[in-house]
């Protein structure tokens, strides 16, 4: 049995930072989510326009085929992925499901206010998403539903508490 875990959120939320942080503390297999973008959707979004489920399904299916390559080779995963809309966490489920064996994928949900997030955007440099892009996140942004097997993580707290509580959560 394999373990993926998707943190997701809006853009500047804190996905990478506890994704990699959990993955660091069990020693799991990191992806960024980031990284599986085609130049196209990149530059979509660094030209300020939000992408919509057609530039989004691909990306998610590639995703989804690295994390059942991962656990092909025993490890289990964690990505930080955006995974904004109900449907797309559906269609990560579905996909894992069709490519790798017995397998759970768990949802964590950086979650906060959009001033903090807003905040955290405009601190961070040299990176490709502009700030203008936040709205749309939030828009779009189906928060997770209790019956979509994971948790909500508060990101108002600092980065160390929040993989802590992410790794008890995960490990109980
Ligand atoms: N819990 C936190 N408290 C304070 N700053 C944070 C926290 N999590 C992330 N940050 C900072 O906020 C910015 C966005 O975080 P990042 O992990 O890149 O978000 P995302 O991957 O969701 O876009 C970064 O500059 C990061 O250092
Ligand atoms: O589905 C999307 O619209 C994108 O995946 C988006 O949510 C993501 O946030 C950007 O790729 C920027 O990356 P960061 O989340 O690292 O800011």
């Amino acid at each position: 049995m394999t373990l993926h875990v998707v943190v997701m959120g809006v853009s500047g939320s804190g996905k990478s930072t506890v994704a990699e942080g959990i993955a660091q503390r069990l020693g799991w297999t990191f992806a960024e989510a980031d990284q599986f973008h085609p130049q196209s959707n990149i530059d979509k979004m660094t030209a300020g326009i939000p992408l919509d489920d057609e530039d989004r399904a691909p990306w998610l299916r590639g995703l989804a085929t690295w994390m059942a390559r991962q656990a092909a080779k025993g490890e289990d995963t964690v990505i930080a992925c955006s995974a904004l809309k109900r449907s797309y966490r559906t269609m990560l489920q579905r996909d894992v499901a069709a490519l790798d064996g017995p397998h759970r994928v768990v949802f964590v949900h950086a979650h906060g206010p959009f001033g903090v997030i807003a905040d955290r955007m405009e601190g961070r440099r040299g990176h490709f998403m502009p700030e203008s892009l936040l709205q749309s996140q939030f828009d779009t942004l189906e928060p997770l539903g209790a019956d979509e097997g994971g948790f909500e993580l508060d990101v108002r707290h600092p980065p160390d508490e929040l993989v802590t509580e992410a790794v008890r959560r995960i490990c109980s």
